[in-house]
């Protein structure tokens, strides 16, 4: 099926749904088909929401195969048609096996598991993404938000690749999605281009060093800088849409907090992460109702004063300040 007749379907499809659409589905060159905003859509909006067609886990082509065959065939004909349509970046002896390796989102964060949608496997790749892919494991559903105002007649994105430098991520979408990556991060000019893998290259040593539990234990006030430094570089390089990452970074700042039982900086870290999983996947997933619950009785963590009780907070220490800059140095520990 060409990506015109293949769009079409796709739109006869997604009529079906009640509610008013914010995209269409439509050829993009040299990307097959993807997902067009039909209005402008303001960050934190969820675009969609579906359940899977197929979930599965890996294994050799040819087991997969055979399990996708079977669970097609419990699948009704709609269904089997919308699996067969996506897009296989590997045709050949495992057709099916093709079509989930091609198309695949995991079911959470670094999971094996993985699933396809009949709408949200449109969605192409951008290393700026607008948008973000989360599951939601109570819910057994995908969402996608935006992750910064899209504007109408924009193509909605998400991101398929690991981070690091440009050479990285192209290499390895090359290599599992078959594409030369051209997307606004890429196709800078060289130097911005090397100022960007620069950031890039510095979040990735950053994010690494912060998850480091015995830099966490003997340095905290260390990780708790590394931490203040990535959130400057996200905000650099993510034009200040960087909700997917701080969410996480937050976290971190939490975890390093409550451990030496600084409660006041803890509750406030878990707000803001609550506050940028809000925007980018909403406050019904349970990482989201996890850090909620967190910033109220930050306590209840089991890592509450694991490392040590150094940081145990006493009536005369003065939380926060009135100016930001001041307030920032002081969440984060920043002596002048
Ligand atoms: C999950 S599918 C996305 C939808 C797909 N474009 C389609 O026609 O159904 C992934 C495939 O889309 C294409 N693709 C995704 N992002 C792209 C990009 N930024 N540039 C070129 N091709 C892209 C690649 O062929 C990739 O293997």
């Amino acid at each position: 099926m060409d990506s015109n007749t293949a769009s079409k379907e796709q739109n006869s499809s997604l009529e079906q749904h009640d509610e008013p659409l914010m995209f269409e589905a439509k050829t993009i060159p040299l990307k097959g088909i993807g997902l067009v905003a039909l209005q402008d859509i303001p960050q934190g909006t969820l675009i969609i929401q579906e359940k899977p067609l197929l979930v599965t886990r890996p294994g050799a082509p040819a087991a997969l195969e055979a399990f996708l065959s079977s669970e097609l065939k419990k699948l009704d004909k709609a269904s089997q048609r919308q699996f067969l349509s996506l897009h296989n970046n590997f045709p050949g002896k495992h057709p099916f096996a093709g079509i989930m390796k091609t198309n695949a989102l995991p079911c959470g964060s670094g999971s094996e598991i993985g699933a396809v949608y009949p709408t949200i496997c449109r969605i192409n790749h951008s290393c700026l993404p607008n948008s973000q892919n989360t599951w939601n494991s109570d819910t057994k559903i995908e969402t996608i938000f935006a992750i910064s105002p899209i504007k109408c007649g924009e193509e909605i994105t998400i991101s398929y690749d690991k981070g690091g430098p440009s050479a990285v991520r192209q290499a390895s979408l090359k290599q599992s999605f078959g594409f030369q990556c051209t997307c606004v991060v890429c196709s800078q000019p060289k130097a911005l281009l090397r100022e960007s893998d620069t950031r890039r290259s510095r979040i990735q040593q950053l994010d690494g060093q912060i998850g480091d539990p015995f830099r966490m234990w003997k340095s905290p006030g260390e990780s708790l800088k590394d931490c203040h430094s990535l959130l400057q570089l996200l905000k650099a390089e993510y034009g200040g849409y960087s909700e997917p990452f701080a969410a996480r970074l937050y976290y971190d700042a939490f975890q390093i907090s409550i451990a030496h039982g600084d409660k006041v900086r803890a509750s406030i870290f878990a707000e803001k992460s609550y506050e940028a999983r809000l925007m980018c996947e909403g406050g019904e997933t349970p990482e989201a109702k996890k850090v909620k619950m967190l910033a109220t009785n930050p306590s209840n963590h089991s890592s509450f004063m694991v490392y040590s009780s150094k940081w145990k907070n006493t009536k005369k220490e003065k939380f926060g300040e009135a100016d930001n800059e001041a307030f920032e140095r002081w969440l984060f520990r920043i002596s002048n």
